[in-house]
């Protein structure tokens, strides 16, 4: 009986967990997003302001509940020295966001290539990405690197245009 009922609460108030990387340059805006996730899907949560957010060195965790999902989002330091600890934490992750300040056109080529590990890194990811919400092309004119050198076939990605301090 006991296992019955334990079944039947973890089927209606378990969530499916997962964890989320948050990747990017230094200064791309990764802290920040996580922040304003943070504010906008937790309900009790004061969110930080935003102007007391510093680079990150290390990882900053924060967990977000969207429906019947939790999402925990490991935010990395993104300075050139730490980039060597991404690879890390793919094995363990089921999806990537990777954060790219359109707005500084000196740094895109730096992130594409921040971004473009050898596919041996991408292969160790699992788990849907998100669904295409861009064309390879339009990704490409901002930098991006071609679909095949960092998502695995098979693999959903998308592209979103967004402000995340403007919300
Ligand atoms: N205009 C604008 N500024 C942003 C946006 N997102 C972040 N910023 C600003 O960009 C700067 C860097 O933001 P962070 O979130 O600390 O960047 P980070 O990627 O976490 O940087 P590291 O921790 O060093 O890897 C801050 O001054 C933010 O206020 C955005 O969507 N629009
Ligand atoms: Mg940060």
């Amino acid at each position: 009986m006991y296992t019955l009922l334990s079944g039947l609460y973890k089927y209606m108030f378990q969530k499916d967990e997962y964890c989320i990387l948050i990747l990017g340059l230094d200064n791309a805006g990764k802290t920040t997003f996580l922040e304003q996730s943070k504010t906008r899907f937790n309900k009790n949560y004061k969110g930080m302001s935003l102007s007391k957010i510093t680079t990150t060195v290390g990882l900053n965790i924060g967990t977000v509940d969207v429906g019947k999902a939790r999402l925990m989002f490991w935010d990395l330091g993104g300075q050139e020295e730490l980039q060597s600890l991404w690879d890390k934490y793919y094995a363990e992750c089921h999806g990537v966001i990777y954060v790219i300040d359109s707005t500084d056109e000196e740094r895109l080529a730096e992130s594409k290539q921040a971004f473009g590990l050898p596919p041996l890194h991408y292969s160790q990811l699992y788990g849907p990405l998100g669904p295409a919400s861009t064309t390879a092309q339009e990704a490409s004119t901002l930098g991006a690197p071609p679909r095949a050198s960092w998502c695995p076939p098979g693999r959903g990605w998308g592209w979103i245009p967004c402000s995340c301090v403007d919300v």
